[in-house]
Order: C-alpha cells, then sequence, then structure tokens
C-alpha cells in the first residue's frame, strides 16, 4: 500500500494543539502501518462530491480525511470532527484536464459567499498620524479579460473556477486566489504583474508532475512519514516549489547558482540541495557555508529538520562560516592557530603608517575602505601590482603621485601585521587558499553557498582551491539585489562560471504581496552583475496578502516616536509576540532612537551587545544584521536625509561609479530590512526623510 502526505494534512496538523498533534500522528503512523487494523474505525463522507473520502477517528473529537483510491491512501486533513467534515464535503481530488496534475479542488458553489470577501481585511490600528487614504472606490476592471477559458485551464485553473478567474479584479483576486490549487494562483499573479502567461508543461504520469509533488508526497515508509509529521511547521522541509525542486535536482556541468529576490526560497533549496547530494552520494563531504556564524548556525538547525536527525547525513556535513571553516584548515594543514587582527587594530595600524609616512589628505573611511576592497582583497603586494589591479570604481581618482603615496602607507600597514605574525581575514583566506590550490586531495566533495552575494575576492578564491574539480562541486544561493558587504568583481575572472547554470526563483513565501511591491520599488527590474549575468526580478509574486506598509515622515524625534509606539502597541494589543517584532536603523549611531521608541511603547527587547535571544523580546539593531532573519513585523526607523544613503559614505566616494555603487549598497541595506518582514512593516524618518523613502511612497 502507497501512504501520501498532502501538503493541507501537515498544515492542519500544525494547527492543533500540542496533545492532539501528537494523537493524530499515531493514528496516521497505524494508518500506513496497516490500514486494515481492526483498531481503526472509517467513515465515508457521504456528503463529499468525491466518493473516495474517508474519515477516520483519532479519539472521541478529532478525525483524520483520508482519500482512498486503489492501492494507495492519501493522508488529506486533520481537525476536530466537525470541521473536518466540512473540510472533506468541500473538495474534490482530480487530475487537471489540461496540466495533468493532481489537484485538491475546492467545490465551488459551497465557497461563493467567502471568495467574494477580501480574504484579510485590512486592520489599522489608530493611528497619531496620517495614512494614505483608500483607493477611490471605482469599480477595478476585470484583470484576465484577454484570457480564454483554455488559457486558464492551461495554467491549471479547476473548471469549477473559470468564471469567477475571469470575473476578478485587482480587489477581488487574492481573495479568490486563496481558494485556487497554488500553481494557477502564481501564475496569474504572473500574468497580471507581467502581461506574459506561462502555461504548465503537460505531464503524463500525474503523480510524477511537478505541481502534484508540491502538494502531495509518496512517503517511502514509516520513518519518512515520521519525519515529515515531525516538523509539520516546516513545509518547507516537505514540499517544495516546483522551481524550487528543478534547481535542487538537476546535475550540473559546473558551478551552479539559485538567484531571486528576497524570501523566494533559496536557502531552502541550498538546504534540500545538500540533503539530495548526501543521499546520493554515500561518500559526499559536504561543506554548507554562509558570511556569520549566526547564520551558520541558522542553517545547521534547519539541516537538522531536513535530515530528521540521520547521524549518517549529518556526520558527512559541515556547516560553518567562510571565516571559521578558513581557521580550522588553517589550523589542520599548520598546525597551529591564526591570530587575526580586528578591524580596530588595522585602522590603528594604518592610521599610524601614514603619519609615519606623513601621507596626509585621504580620510581614515577611505583608507580603511581602500585597503580592505583593494589593497587586501587582492593580496597586492608591490606598488607595481597594485597599479595593476582590477578594481572598480577607484580607479579613475587615483593619479600615480597618489598611488605611490598610498603605497607608503600600505606597505607599512602589511610589514607590520607581518612582524606581529597577524593574519587578515583575507590573509588567511588566501594562505589556505595557497596551501589547497595545488592539492589533489580536497577537504570536501561538495561546497554549497548560502549568500553568495556577500562572498569578496579572497573568499571566492578560497572556495575555489578547496573545491574538488568536478562539475557539480560548487552551488551558490544568494540575490545581488541584497549584496550589502563587498563591492562588486568578477566571478569569471577568478576562474567560476555560473553562465547557463543560474536559475532565478520568482514565488515569494515569505513577505505580503503589499510589502514585497513596496521594497521591490527600492531596486531596479533587472540588475547586471560584473560577468554581464542579469537578475530579472520583474513577475516575482507573493503568495499571500497582508496590510500596506505604513511610511512615516514626523516633523521631529518625539512625534516619529510616538508613530511607531502606537504602531507597536496595536501588534501587542493583536497579540504579537515580541520576538516577532524587529526595530532596525541604518547604523549604531541611530540604535538610542531604536532603543526610545521600544521603551515608550514597553516593548520588551534586546540588541546584539546586550541580552541574549529569547523568546519574548523584540531585536533591535543595524540593518547589517537583518541578513537571514525572518519576523512577522518590522519597523525599520531614523532613516533621515544624512543617515540613508550614509553622508560619510557619499562624501567619501572617488568618482560617479562609486557613487552609484554607494548608493546602491545603501539602498539594498533598506531592501533587505524591509523584506524581513512576513506581514506588517513600519519605515520612519525624520524631515526631511531619506530620499529612498521618498521613492516607497
Ligand atoms: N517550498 C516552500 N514551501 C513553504 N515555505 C517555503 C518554501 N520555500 C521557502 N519557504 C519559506 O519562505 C521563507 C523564505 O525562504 P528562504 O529563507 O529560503 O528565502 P531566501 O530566498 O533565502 O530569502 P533571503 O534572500 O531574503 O534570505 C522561509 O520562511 C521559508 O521557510
Amino acid at each position: 500500500m502507497t501512504t501520501i502526505l498532502a501538503d493541507s494534512f501537515t498544515s492542519s496538523l500544525a494547527k492543533l494543539a500540542n496533545d492532539e498533534q501528537k494523537q493524530a500522528k499515531l493514528t496516521a503512523f497505524d494508518l500506513q502501518a496497516n490500514p486494515d487494523q481492526p483498531g481503526l474505525q472509517f467513515h465515508r463522507i457521504d456528503k463529499s462530491k468525491d466518493p473516495n473520502f474517508w474519515s477516520v477517528r483519532v479519539n472521541r473529537d478529532l478525525r483524520i480525511i483520508i482519500h482512498k483510491t486503489g492501492d494507495s491512501v492519501m493522508l488529506a486533513y486533520v481537525d476536530h470532527h466537525d470541521d473536518a467534515y466540512k473540510w472533506a464535503e468541500r473538495r474534490r481530488i482530480e487530475t487537471h484536464p489540461s496540466t495533468g496534475a493532481i489537484q485538491i479542488v475546492e467545490v465551488r458553489e459551497r465557497v461563493e459567499e467567502v471568495a467574494l470577501q477580501p480574504a484579510i481585511q485590512p486592520v489599522q490600528a489608530d493611528l497619531p498620524f496620517e495614512v494614505a487614504p483608500d483607493k477611490e472606490s471605482i469599480p477595478a476592471p476585470p484583470l484576465f479579460a484577454k484570457l480564454t477559458p483554455d488559457h486558464l485551464l492551461s495554467v491549471g485553473v479547476p473548471q469549477d473556477w473559470l468564471a469567477d478567474v475571469a470575473e476578478a479584479t485587482e480587489d477581488s483576486f487574492f481573495a479568490l486566489a486563496s481558494h485556487l490549487p497554488q500553481e494557477a494562483g502564481e501564475a496569474l499573479l504572473e500574468y497580471a504583474a507581467t502581461g506574459i502567461l506561462k502555461p504548465a508543461e503537460p505531464v503524463e504520469d500525474p503523480l510524477e508532475h511537478p505541481d502534484t509533488m508540491r502538494r502531495f508526497r509518496v512517503l517511502e515508509g514509516l520513518d519518512e512519514l515520521q519525519a515529515a509529521l515531525d516538523a509539520p511547521f516546516e513545509k518547507w522541509a516537505v514540499f517544495l516549489h516546483p522551481l524550487q525542486r528543478g534547481v535542487v535536482e538537476r546535475d550540473y556541468s559546473g558551478p551552479a547558482r539559485v538567484a531571486g529576490s528576497a524570501g523566494t526560497g533559496k536557502t531552502v533549496v541550498a538546504l534540500h540541495r545538500v540533503m539530495r547530494i548526501l543521499r546520493l552520494d554515500p561518500d559526499a563531504r559536504v561543506l554548507l557555508t554562509t558570511f556569520s556564524d549566526p547564520l551558520a548556525d541558522a542553517l545547521k538547525r534547519k539541516l537538522a529538520v531536513l535530515s530528521g536527525g540521520r547521524d549518517d547525513l549529518e556526520g558527512r556535513v559541515t556547516v560553518a562560516s567562510f571565516r571559521r571553516i578558513a581557521e580550522e584548515l588553517f589550523g589542520l594543514t599548520a598546525g597551529r592557530k591564526a591570530h587575526i587582527a580586528d578591524r580596530e587594530t588595522v585602522r590603528g595600524l594604518i592610521e599610524r603608517a601614514a603619519n609615519d609616512a606623513g601621507v596626509h589628505g585621504f580620510s581614515p573611511r577611505f583608507l580603511i575602505s581602500e585597503w580592505e576592497n583593494v589593497i587586501d582583497a587582492w593580496r597586492i603586494d608591490s606598488a607595481d601590482a597594485y597599479a595593476e589591479v582590477p578594481r572598480m570604481g577607484r580607479k579613475n581618482r587615483l593619479g600615480q603621485k597618489q598611488r605611490e603615496a598610498l603605497w607608503q602607507v600600505f606597505s607599512r600597514v602589511r610589514e607590520a601585521l607581518r612582524q606581529k605574525a597577524l593574519f587578515t581575514p583575507a590573509s588567511l583566506f588566501q594562505a589556505v587558499t595557497s596551501t589547497y590550490a595545488s592539492r589533489a586531495e580536497k577537504p570536501f566533495t561538495h561546497i554549497v553557498v548560502d549568500e553568495a552575494q556577500d562572498l569578496g575576492v579572497p573568499e571566492l578564491r578560497f572556495l575555489g582551491a578547496i573545491a574538488p574539480d568536478s562539475p557539480d562541486a560548487l552551488f551558490f544561493a544568494g540575490d545581488i539585489g541584497q549584496r550589502i558587504f563587498q563591492q562588486p568583481f568578477s566571478w569569471k575572472g577568478l576562474g567560476i562560471d555560473v553562465r547557463g547554470r543560474s536559475f532565478t526563483l520568482k514565488v515569494n513565501y515569505r513577505t505580503s504581496q503589499q510589502i514585497r511591491q513596496m521594497a521591490d520599488r527600492l531596486l531596479p527590474k533587472t540588475i547586471r552583475d560584473v560577468d554581464g549575468l542579469e537578475d530579472d526580478r520583474r513577475g516575482a509574486v507573493s503568495v499571500f496578502e497582508g496590510i500596506e506598509p505604513t511610511v512615516v515622515i514626523a516633523d521631529d524625534e518625539a512625534a516619529e516616536r510616538d508613530a511607531a509606539a502606537a504602531f507597536i502597541r496595536a501588534l501587542l494589543e493583536d497579540g504579537i509576540p515580541p520576538d516577532q517584532i524587529a526595530i532596525f536603523v541604518r547604523s549604531p549611531a541611530e540604535v538610542p532612537r531604536a532603543r526610545a521608541i521600544a521603551e515608550a511603547a514597553a516593548l520588551p527587547y534586546r540588541t546584539v551587545s546586550s541580552g541574549k535571544a529569547s523568546d519574548d523580546t523584540a531585536l533591535v539593531g543595524i540593518m547589517h544584521l537583518a541578513k537571514g532573519l525572518e519576523f512577522r513585523t518590522v519597523l525599520v526607523v531614523a532613516c533621515d536625509e544624512g543617515v540613508l544613503p550614509l553622508a560619510a559614505r557619499v562624501a567619501d566616494v572617488a568618482d560617479e561609479f562609486e557613487l552609484d555603487e554607494v548608493i546602491a549598497t545603501e539602498r539594498q541595506l533598506l531592501y533587505v530590512a524591509a523584506t524581513r518582514a512576513r506581514d506588517r512593516l513600519f519605515l520612519s524618518s525624520v524631515k526631511p526623510g531619506s530620499e529612498f523613502l521618498e521613492d516607497l511612497i
């Protein structure tokens, strides 16, 4: 007998109380072990249009809904008695006549009343400032007037729903989409955004259809059912979008990359890719890496969900930040620990070297940036090499004389570091790169990199050197629209060419349609990297609707604080727990403003430097810290003119190219912070606000 798990089962299971979940799981295990055992009580759902729906008794109140056909049993839903029956009475499972995917179709006539109401009623708390008025109430035109029934069928709209879709307007569509199979909702949303309709490719075997596989999973045995049900809150662990699955399962002929705007599931793809490699190749030793230790820890936790605690898999994967893994490999090969100079130490050395060399007229910010992005990143070791370095932006400003003067400073810094036997992160990467570049024996068979947009030159060289020379050794996940730490450079120039093997995800699982649309306004529609690879950000869709973000440009700090505090109090009254709230600012100088807001709202909070992550505190911190995180609500405050973009960075630019680069990364920073929000977003400043806020309003 085959057991199939439907995503509707995992979602409904997740909504039950803990002890109810336990009982429902036990019944599900019994069902899988032997559906004919006498203890199980089945009842056909007589009122359902689909004769194959049955209920199975869990206890006096709870029922599992299964769908029985031939030799297979599908776990479809679980709920309290009446609600479980209602669910099954309104559903039919069928193979779509055009796409061939198996769908759970909501029976049309029973949901008439529901479909006409918006799925979420936007509720704005009373706020002490004005919010944008509702759009004029003129009837909106139908969105899909140009599409024929055949068009609608080609993207998986069930026959029952053709008429509703044809009449849908911008206002009613989201409510309607929640009743449609996901692939139909997404294709129509993409059409609404871009005017392009992408019909699904028909597949012979309905069970093998990518859209079937995104909601139903055929389970191999009890272990698999156990693993899938142990993580019912983590739907991503079991059900992948067809695009995600495609990227995970493909064989590549060289380094590959998954791209996509914030929240499209790139990390999820990276994690599944790791598991796939481990499952298919019993000799694989995988490195899963990213740019910081906290992010690596988060990856480790998620990977444990996927592996279901299987030591034979987890034991063959190392999860660590770029830096940590370089330190470990250095320790292993050199037999000693690398002592690394922190940023402050290097800053001090640069200042002293400039004084000693009598070189003046360059700002400290410029010097450290030139050191980090040029001298140290490219490991420049002579005045000649300095003249040749392939750098972005600074080239025009620095004449030969200036470069000679600067080299006097930087060569002293290099010498001082050498005398103290100190590494910089870049020189550590370089040391390990040199060790492994010529070795045939590599520490890992595969390397999977998350947040790859923030790889710098030394890190990429390092990963290239420790990766074996096999076609699918390197896999990157990243979004160049979220690059906030590194200057752009050519990957191809360093021998890592992902052209032709780069795939873009389009479905945003994290942020509401409203937040995604607003955040997208911060970035260009297409972004091109140094190698000419274009990232087309159009056509992304979010899978749920939320509340319009709030943007406040206040008269003074007190007014901003009052507005933000009122917003937070309304959240707390709505039952949003503090740990689902974050307040971000541009830099440490604005942290006191964020703290004042939290205090005015009586919101318990933690900052990076004070307190530990706990269940009941909000996070207050700088935007750079936001990377990789996710909250129900995000506030980005103190976005004033001069703060965003940061005036000091702008003042230091060498030329137009560098100005563009600074403005782009400052925009990207705001994009990263804003897209951490799932359903509510608040952005504020004191007059005059950041030019970026103007773009958003
Ligand atoms: N197939 C899926 N089903 C359900 N949820 C998913 C799926 N894929 C991703 N998600 C959820 O969407 C959210 C964003 O996923 P993820 O962090 O992988 O996105 P990302 O593209 O790496 O985002 P960012 O670039 O902002 O870091 C997460 O909460 C994740 O669990």
